[in-house]
């Protein structure tokens, strides 16, 4: 697959080069509810980083601000040097995709048409024209045909092109999604819990197919409740509660740190103090500061303690 950047064969390095992506203090309120707090967050090239917290968050709010759907109250996204707009066509054009929480295919299309729609954005006649076949049509629409088979087969839909979208099995359906996404060129490319709902199989081919999207030369954010899985995915981890990032590291400085743990699965009076704390300040774990260690055993916590509020938190 060829895309906007050149190739890589490893993870990003952040702070050898500029950030690809930059959120500058980024806040978000409805009405009295602040759903996103000062959150800053840089992805540099080749890096996949991960999004965790609790449900309610922040994580999705979030994401709708980097790509245009929200206007953020306060803060700035910038992108390969350019501040974005509120506009998510703009956004994707600036070359940032995203996949959502909940499948939003065209059902009744093909998964070939699927993906025909996310290149139309990088074509000179587009959507309009394709519809109305209109002059210098036909040659694109060939070429923009190929890529879309080239997406499928990369994802792994290769054999699946002529099946409607609806037909496709679950784990496919996302797959698709990503070769959709994947189909608009993007640098960095946003996925919303991309294994919810997948068993243990599909999510490990999920994996699979991050990892080679990221080789391709992307970076890749994503957010899921699957802690096995970003912490086997990612280069970096930040975990948002109640809107703020309360801790950013490595995986395995979140996934050891008490404040994080706590947050998953505790109400400590040390937890409450750190979240609702007068210094808001999110502090990297790898800061040499010296931390309360109310258990100091590294613990994993793969399994998903607030899940169950099935609920779409996408706009
Ligand atoms: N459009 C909206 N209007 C009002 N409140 C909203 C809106 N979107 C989100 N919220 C609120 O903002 C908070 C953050 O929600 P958000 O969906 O971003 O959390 P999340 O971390 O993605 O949660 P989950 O893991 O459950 O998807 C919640 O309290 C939610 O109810």
């Amino acid at each position: 697959m060829s895309t906007a950047v050149d190739p890589g064969t490893s993870g990003g390095v952040a702070g050898a080069e500029a950030p690809l992506l930059s959120a500058e203090n980024v806040t978000m309120r409805f009405g009295g509810l602040t759903a996103v707090s000062d959150v800053a967050m840089e992805v540099f090239p080749r890096e996949i980083v991960g999004l965790i917290g609790p449900n309610g968050a922040g994580k999705t709010t979030f994401f709708n601000c980097l790509t245009g759907l929200y206007k953020p109250t306060s803060g700035r996204v910038v992108l390969d040097g350019r501040q974005l707009t509120s506009s998510p066509r703009k956004v994707v054009e600036a070359g940032m995709a995203r996949t959502f929480q909940n499948i939003r295919l065209f059902q009744n299309m093909t998964a070939l048409e699927n993906v025909m729609v996310g290149r139309y954005c990088r074509t000179r006649t587009g959507a309009i024209s394709a519809i109305t076949r209109a002059f210098g049509f036909k040659a694109e629409e060939a070429a923009t045909r190929a890529k879309s088979q080239e997406l499928l087969e990369f994802v792994g839909l290769g054999d699946s092109a002529e099946h409607l979208a609806r037909n496709l099995p679950y784990g496919d359906q996302r797959r698709l999604e990503i070769a959709r996404a994947l189909a608009t060129e993007p640098k960095v490319l946003l996925l919303d819990e991309p294994t919810a709902g997948m068993n243990p199989q599909e999510t490990r081919q999920a994996e699979e197919l991050i990892f080679k999207i990221r080789d391709t030369g992307l970076a890749v954010v994503v957010i899921e409740h699957d802690m096995r899985f970003i912490f086997n995915l990612c280069d970096r981890v930040l975990c948002l509660v109640r809107g703020k990032v309360l801790v950013e590291g490595t995986p395995e400085e979140v996934q050891s740190d008490p404040r994080v743990i706590e947050a998953y699965i505790g109400t400590s009076a040390e937890a409450e103090a750190d979240l609702a704390g007068d210094d808001p300040t999110p502090q990297r774990v790898s800061d040499p500061t010296p931390q309360r260690v109310s258990d100091p055993t590294p613990q994993r916590f793969s399994d998903r303690p607030t899940e169950g509020s099935e609920r779409d938190g996408d706009a």
